[in-house]
């Protein structure tokens, strides 16, 4: 079977720059992004590239390449639904914020939503693709919903997690270290379904980089490959930590275990904590699962990479409160960084977020510098906590554009995202600007500590202890 028509239900981080590459390596099929969101479909379709709605490297070029061509994004979700012979579910799957499982389990509500959207529009076969992150066997909830409708109309559901890391997404698309699709192969019908979805990253990604499973291998994988990853940064943060207290230093321990072909070197980089939408949210699903199935000690496994990487920013904040006489009150502290990590305008649970709400409750004056996130994205942030008025936070928390004035007059400095920029900044002249002594807390480890000492600046790296 010959896909010519896909729909992609979810314009975001991933519905975008995945159906982008997809409409660039197939120009036979014409693909639709549609969205709820009206304001995010007319960015899409901005003249200005740069007013895409979401910044990746790369990204606008594809856009500018197959937009209007056969890549379309629109709201009319009806119409794309019924013309396409396959449609992507890709919306978002955030953790609930109510009711049973709160704070831990998935909010599939957006997913049923499509579901049931989906059934009430088809009038032809369809085949349906989980791209979101879901829950192991969520595929039986949408396939019952979607086979109760009674039209006669046959679905064929897949599973096709995305491995996409944000910054360099377009990079991971073009050449992923390997594609997951899941489906039933026990059938006619299904075998024929992944065979469809197969033949399409064929264009573009080698044979054996693609891999099919059985539909709940594909979705638990997904979750248990972003577990693994965050256990990584949880490992290596809680080893800093002891780096600190003897002498040690991360830097160099990551090093020396990274060359064992075993262990291999990436993801070893410690952090004030990871942060992004992804980590802390499928593991706690992950948690939750398993609690589910009273499987209390893997649960308890898991649930301890998320209480470490909350220790890791805690932490950050209580040794710069400590370090500066255990008083930050009126103290201006400059953070410099807010994304969840380099080369993206996301700051979806970013790090930098639970420090400063940390250090505005102590009264720290913080001002805040991003090459990359708004104004606006921060004081958001920093509301959605709901630890103090609007009136307050912007009493306490400034935002500036350029770094140099964002840290005249600092007591501290506190490095929170690994920008590139931040390693060439004249160091000499910030150091002029400020009171004595002056502090620097880098949590990501990228300044150099000779250097930076040498100007006179007393330097907390996170995992070293000298
Ligand atoms: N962000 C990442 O790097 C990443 C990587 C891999 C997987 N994922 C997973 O992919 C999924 C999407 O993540 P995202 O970051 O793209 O989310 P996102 O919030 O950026 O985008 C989701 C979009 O879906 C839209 N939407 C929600 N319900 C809808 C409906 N019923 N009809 C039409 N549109 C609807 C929203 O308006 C939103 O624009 C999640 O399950 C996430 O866990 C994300
Ligand atoms: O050695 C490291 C590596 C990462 N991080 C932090 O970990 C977080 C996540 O980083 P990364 O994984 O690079 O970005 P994400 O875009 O969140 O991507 C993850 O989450 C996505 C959503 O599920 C998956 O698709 C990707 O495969 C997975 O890497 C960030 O705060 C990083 O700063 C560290 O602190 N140290």
């Amino acid at each position: 079977m010959k896909i010519n028509n896909i729909c992609c239900i979810g314009a975001g981080y991933v519905g975008g720059p995945t159906m982008a590459v997809i409409a660039k390596q197939c120009p036979n099929i014409k693909i639709t992004i549609v969205d709820v969101n009206e304001a995010r479909i007319a960015a899409w379709n901005s003249k200005n590239l740069d007013e895409l709605p979401i910044f990746e490297l790369g990204l606008a070029d594809i856009v500018k390449e197959t937009r209007g061509k056969n890549l379309f994004f629109s709201t009319e979700i009806d119409k794309a639904i019924d013309e396409a012979e396959m449609i992507f579910i890709s919306v978002n799957t955030p953790t609930k914020t109510y009711g049973k499982g709160k704070g831990m389990a998935s909010d599939l509500k957006y997913i049923e939503l499509c579901a049931r959207q989906i059934a009430r529009v088809a009038k032809q076969d369809k085949i349906v693709v989980e791209k979101s992150t879901l829950p192991v066997r969520t595929a039986s909830a949408i396939k019952s919903i979607l086979d109760n409708v009674g039209n006669g109309v046959q679905f064929q559901i897949l599973s096709n997690p995305e491995f996409l890391a944000e910054g360099t997404a377009v990079q991971d698309l073009l050449n992923p270290d390997r594609v997951l699709i899941g489906g039933d192969e026990s059938t006619k019908e299904g075998e024929i379904a992944v065979k469809a979805l197969v033949d399409i990253y064929t264009e573009w990604v080698p044979k054996n980089k693609i891999l099919t499973t059985n539909v709940w291998s594909s979705e638990l994988s997904k979750l248990t490959a972003n577990a693994f990853l965050a256990q990584r940064v949880s490992s290596i943060n809680a080893m800093s930590e002891i780096c600190e207290k003897t002498g040690a230093d991360i830097k160099e321990v990551s090093k020396a275990i990274g060359m064992d072909s075993r262990i291999g070197p990436k993801f070893l980089n410690a952090s004030v904590g990871f942060g992004g939408s992804c980590f802390q949210k499928d593991i706690l699903n992950l948690v939750y699962i398993a609690k589910s199935y009273g499987l209390n000690e893997v649960a308890d496994y898991w649930e301890q990479v998320i209480i470490m990487n909350d220790h890791q920013k805690n932490r950050f904040s209580d040794n710069i409160v400590s370090t500066l006489y255990n008083t930050v009150s009126g103290k201006k502290i400059t953070f410099l960084g807010w994304a969840f990590k380099k080369d993206t305008n996301d700051t979806r649970e970013s790090a930098a977020i639970k420090v400063a709400d940390n250090l505005l409750n102590e009264q720290a004056k913080i001002e805040v510098y991003d090459p990359k996130v708004s104004e606006e994205r921060i004081y958001a942030d920093i509301a959605n906590l709901n630890t103090r008025s609007a009136k307050e936070n912007k009493t306490l928390l400034t935002v500036k554009k350029d770094p140099y004035q964002a840290c005249n007059d600092a007591h501290a400095i506190a490095i929170l995202t690994e920008w590139d920029e931040f390693k060439n900044y004249n160091w000499e002249n910030i150091y002029n600007n400020m009171p004595k002594p002056a502090f620097i807390f880098d949590g990501r480890g990228i300044l150099n500590k000779e250097i930076i000492e040498g100007i006179g600046f007393i330097y907390y790296k996170i995992g070293s202890g000298n």
